[in-house]
């Protein structure tokens, strides 16, 4: 498999992220970005297409007739929750394997998708942070929850994101359920008296997400115990902070047979 060429399809070529990934797509060594998906632009060419490097790939509003026409390995999807869900399965109904960065998946969605992905043998990810040391900012925060059992965490993200909270803050949140009971937080009589100021929760785990202009992608994992905080932070001040996780993931889903959630089951 190492030399050989994976043959890529990209949904979300105009996007943030998707436009930081045709970039990666086209540098790296092995990859060729075989055709993109746009919810615009049928028939065009991502050359034609504004903030996009100019390339001669054809562009499709629909996945199904892109994979109709062209033999593909891999589906990089970087869209919304719906369309990336939808994208998934129609990616299994082609033998395509999906790496998606798409966040807003339910639990339900995971759990079924993953069913598909078993009954095909098809590898697939889904990592809601591809950046390492958010990866890190995870593991690391599994690892504390052993020793501290009272936790909140605050995700601070751009102000065009979509979905709340973020992915990689219910993922940090499920990973610390793993080394930490159930636990209700805080005063038992705490009452809030402006709705919803003390977050969300995950198992009591309280979740707080910020949305300001300027920011890009943050996260402090916040633990407390008698006499002493510890504070886990990450920052992605940009989008190529999460391109070699993205090209770990193309790389890896090709020799899976199985869903992986995280981007921690795949790195050394
Ligand atoms: N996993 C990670 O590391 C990571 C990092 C950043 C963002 N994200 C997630 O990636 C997704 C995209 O983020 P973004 O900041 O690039 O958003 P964005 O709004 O800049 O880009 C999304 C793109 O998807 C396109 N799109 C929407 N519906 C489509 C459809 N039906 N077919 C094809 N394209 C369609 C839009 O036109 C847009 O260009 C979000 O879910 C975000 O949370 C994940
Ligand atoms: O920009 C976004 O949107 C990001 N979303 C991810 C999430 O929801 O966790 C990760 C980083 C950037």
């Amino acid at each position: 498999m190492n030399d050989q060429t994976i043959r890529i399809v990209l949904a979300g070529p105009r996007g943030k992220m998707g436009s930081e990934a045709v970039k990666m797509v086209a540098e790296t060594k092995n990859f060729e970005l075989i055709a993109a998906v746009d919810s615009r632009n049928n028939g065009k060419q991502l050359k034609d297409l504004e903030g996009v490097l100019p390339l001669e790939v054809p562009v499709y509003d629909d996945l199904e007739d892109c994979l109709i026409a062209n033999e593909c390995d891999v589906l990089i999807d970087l869209t919304t929750p719906e369309t990336g869900r939808k994208h998934m399965e129609i990616a299994f109904r082609h033998g395509v394997r999906p790496v998606v960065g798409t966040t807003g998946f339910s639990d339900q969605d995971v759990t079924e998708l993953s069913q598909i992905a078993n009954e095909k043998r098809l590898g697939a990810v889904i990592a809601p942070n591809f950046a390492v040391g958010a990866v890190l900012m995870m593991k690391f925060s599994q690892m504390a929850a052993k020793y501290f059992q009272d936790v909140e965490i605050i995700e601070q993200h751009h102000d065009q994101k979509l979905d709340a909270p973020s992915g990689t803050a219910v993922k940090t949140a499920q990973m610390i359920t793993q080394n930490r009971d159930e636990k209700h937080q805080g005063h038992p009589d705490e009452k809030e008296t402006i709705q919803g100021v003390r977050g969300g929760s995950i198992e009591g785990i309280r979740i707080h997400s910020v949305r300001l202009p300027g920011l890009v992608a943050h996260q402090e994992v916040l633990f407390g115990g008698e006499g002493q905080t510890l504070t886990i932070r990450h920052d992605s001040i940009n989008r190529a902070s999460f391109m070699p996780g993205v090209k770990l993931a193309v790389e890896t889903v090709m020799k899976l047979d199985t869903l992986v959630y995280g981007l921690e089951n795949i790195i050394d």
